[in-house]
């Protein structure tokens, strides 16, 4: 097996270049001094996040593919929650001089893959040598001509709603932790999300005030949204699912597990929410300054859901 210190850093990337598609907005992908996307918009929506090796995966209980697929969904999430379309990724990548050439292989065919869901392409990156693999990656969107959906519109009498998995990554976390024993639905939705990307458009059909992908907890993401529209949320369990699967912690798996990069969003009283989208709460006038910011139940929630410096 081939290890990609014999292919050295060009070698490498021009075997990774070698596997990526083309996608309608990379004008010009890797092998320049930078790349061209298309902005016909002009404007652009630009994220990043970091995928660091322990922190937010670990090669034994997840393949490069997932990997891969995972460190392109949670960017190309980030896009489609400010309701524009992913076009490019770039991809900073740090690895062990001693890592496989086919494992890096895979890790580029799963973020091929996950870009080819939403139109995106990867459009160039970097590479570097160090002691745990990481990875840097930056997405970018195309919002259309169309406003973006942010954080800061909730307005009160708006209801809160969420499309997508919720809990499942967490309950997976937990199984991984234990031991890897146990339904394989979770795991599998730990090893990777499946961010329903059509949620962005859809929001955006059914008039969303506010929208994000939940990455760290529905109470603290929701927290977000609270704060930044200096409004108070507040959630009625008895309004959440919490599918048998998840376990007798379902619950706590639902309202504060990440990395399902499901949507949440806010929208008008009488927006026609087709069932895809499920009420789990409602905007009031006034703010909660405890814990996540949200109030359940009619209490304000203390903390809960994801702090990479307190988790
Ligand atoms: N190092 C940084 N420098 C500048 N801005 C930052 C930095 N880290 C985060 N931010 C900004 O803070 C905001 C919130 O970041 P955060 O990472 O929580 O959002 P997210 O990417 O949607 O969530 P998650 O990282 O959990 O997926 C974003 O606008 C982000 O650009
Ligand atoms: C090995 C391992 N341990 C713990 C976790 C859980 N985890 C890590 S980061 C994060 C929040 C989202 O990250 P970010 O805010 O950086 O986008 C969560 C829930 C994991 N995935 N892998
Ligand atoms: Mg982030
Ligand atoms: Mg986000
Ligand atoms: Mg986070």
């Amino acid at each position: 097996m081939t290890g990609i210190s014999e292919l050295g850093e060009f070698g490498l990337i021009g075997r990774l270049a070698a596997r990526l598609p083309a996608a309608p907005a990379v004008l010009l992908g890797p092998g320049d001094d930078a790349a061209l996307v298309a902005a016909p918009d002009g404007r652009v929506a630009a994220t990043t996040d970091l995928l660091v090796e322990g922190r937010h995966f670990r090669r034994d209980w997840s393949g490069p593919y997932d990997i891969g697929r995972k460190a392109a969904a949670q960017n190309l999430a980030d896009v489609v929650a400010m309701g524009a379309r992913p076009t490019a990724l770039l991809v900073g990548l740090a690895l062990p001089p001693a890592t496989g050439t086919a494992w890096v292989e895979r890790l580029y065919d799963g973020l091929a893959d996950e870009c080819a869901e939403t139109g995106a392409g990867v459009a160039g990156g970097d590479v570097v040598a160090a002691s745990e693999v990481t990875l840097a990656v930056t997405a970018l969107g195309d919002l259309g001509g169309a406003q973006p959906l942010t954080r800061s519109g909730a307005r009160p009498g708006d209801v809160l709603a969420y499309r997508g998995r919720l809990g499942f990554s967490s309950a997976g976390l937990d199984l991984f932790r234990a031991g890897a024993d146990g339904p394989a639905e979770l795991l599998d939705a730990h090893r990777r999300p499946r961010p329903p990307y059509a949620a962005g458009a859809e929001a955006r059909a059914l008039g969303a005030t506010a929208l994000l992908d939940v990455s760290d907890g529905l109470l603290q993401d929701a927290g977000h949204i609270a704060a930044a529209s200096g409004v108070r949320i507040e959630i009625d369990t008895a309004r959440v699912p919490v599918p048998a699967v998840l376990g007798p912690d379902g619950l706590r798996h639902v309202l504060t597990g990440g990395e399902d990069h499901g949507f949440a969003g806010t929208f008008p009283p009488d927006a026609p929410l087709p069932p895809s989208w499920t009420v789990v709460g409602t905007v009031a006038a006034g703010t909660v300054t405890q814990g996540t910011g949200v109030v359940v139940d009619g209490r304000p929630a203390g903390p809960g859901g994801w702090d990479h410096f307190s988790s």
